[in-house]
């Protein structure tokens, strides 16, 4: 199957210039996809692009990263309705770092001939003088094919409503002629012939093909990937603590799992067609067999291995499975002490929290006196209800049963300060020692 091909039957594909085919065809053919560090970690709106370049290369091709050292200190206007703050060039330095880490781990750096490639712009704009660029770049193209295009209209036209639009810097305005100017460097420089990016991309990277024929007569290609959306249309990517990231410290493996987990059937469906590699045939099987069963969530079970292994790792796969089984009665003292406390909490949202205090906490004489009246009741309401239900086995701490009533409180706490209390099969209270 040809790049376009399998990335029409995983409904990626949003559009491509006509000749585009016929490239891929012809030859070993060379694209890239360019990431701002707007951020320091991408998100998995990103990673729906940075498959593009990952089947890109599957394909034979030869993918370029780039990381917009340069593009990141102007603010690309396409998709946005008001005008960006700049990035402190320090705050852009060290973003930087993080997002060109990541985007190494998805591609292959070390195959032969179609090896990935990191490039970044500042490298060939920190050299370049506004001079230079105006009568090198800016001269090619005329204010009013700039200002033809979507990103640019949206901010100058007033909106349906007939509100007045934004407006733009000339700053903004002028980002789509260093994005263009990328593409005919890349030409020039490494026979790039191909820009791919999200479906907002289209005109910067049409003002890219139009530089490198007016500058050189040359021929160059657009392709765009679908923008991923909700079921419900609205934005992807993000989950009610705000966007998924890709850098664990930000979105934890466990969050991370969990997200996908959490998916709707239908958004399982779509979305496991971008975000993994399997193939067509499996992904059939796996879906006729989850329509079968769909409790059992074999779409999303599979979708959340595949992204996590690839983003995470293996181990962090097996952890964040472990801990999601935590609540359905899974794992013991072992895999508690094994959460890092924002996993634990994670894993806790949603259990009654109770704080007690360090000097309380050391003064409880006894289990029961900890459970009933040192948690003010919200496990247990009386003394006597404790020791019944801890006399019949019904009571574990940190998944341990507690054995006598009156044993004294000699607990390992869980990082240093919480104690995970099961009341019968499924009530679970998370004691904070503060
Ligand atoms: N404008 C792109 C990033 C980009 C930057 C430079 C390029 O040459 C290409 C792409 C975005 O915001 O997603």
């Amino acid at each position: 199957m040809n790049l376009i091909e399998e990335l029409r039957w995983r409904g990626m594909l949003h559009d491509f210039m006509p000749g585009t085919e016929e490239q891929l065809a012809s030859e070993m053919t060379a694209g890239y996809i360019g990431f701002d560090p707007t951020a320091k970690s991408l998100h998995i709106g990103n990673l729906a692009t940075i498959m593009l370049l990952v089947h890109l290369q599957r394909a034979g091709h030869k993918p370029l990263a780039l990381v917009g050292g340069a593009t990141g200190m102007i603010g690309d206007p396409s998709g946005k309705s008001a005008e960006r703050n700049l990035l402190e060039e320090d705050t852009l330095l060290e973003n930087q770092e993080g997002i060109k880490k990541q985007l190494e781990k998805f591609l292959d750096f070390n195959c032969g001939a179609n090896s990935a490639e990191m490039v970044n712009n500042y490298d060939w704009f920190k050299e370049f003088s506004f001079l230079g660029f105006l009568r090198e770049v800016g001269k090619h193209l005329t204010v009013n094919y700039m200002m033809s295009k979507d990103s640019v209209k949206k901010r100058i036209n007033a909106d349906e409503d007939g509100d007045r639009a934004e407006g733009l810097s000339y700053t903004e305005f002028a980002y789509q002629l260093i994005q263009g100017y990328d593409f005919y460097h890349l030409y020039k420089n490494k026979g790039v012939r191909l820009q791919m990016g999200a479906s907002d991309q289209w005109g910067n990277i049409t003002t890219g093909t139009e530089l490198i024929r007016r500058i050189d007569g040359g021929k160059a290609f657009a392709l765009v990937g679908k923008l991923v959306t909700k079921a419900d249309g609205t934005k992807f990517g993000k989950s009610e603590g705000g966007n998924v990231w890709l850098d664990p410290n930000l979105t934890s493996p466990y969050k991370f799992y969990q997200f996908w987990l959490n998916l709707s059937d239908e958004e399982a469906e779509k979305l496991i067609k971008v975000y993994t590699l399997l193939p067509q045939e499996e992904i059939a099987s796996i879906t006729e067999e989850h329509k079968l069963a769909p409790h059992q969530r074999l779409l999303q079970k599979a979708l959340a291995k595949d992204v996590t292994i690839r983003v995470h790792s293996e181990d962090d796969y097996n952890s964040a499975v472990a801990a999601s089984e935590i609540l359905f009665g899974k794992g013991d003292l072992q895999t508690l002490k094994g959460l890092k406390e924002d996993v634990l909490l994670s894993v806790f949202e949603g259990v009654p929290q109770i704080e007690v205090s360090k000097s309380a906490y050391a003064d409880a004489a006894t289990v029961t006196d900890l459970l009933s009246e040192l948690t003010e009741g919200q496990i247990f309401e009386s003394k006597g209800e404790a020791r019944r239900m801890i006399k019949n086995g019904g009571v574990s701490v940190n998944r341990e049963k507690v054995q006598g009533a009156d044993d004294a409180v000699n607990f390992e706490l869980l990082q240093d300060k919480y104690l995970v209390v099961q009341k019968g099969k499924k009530n679970y209270y998370l004691i904070a020692v503060n």
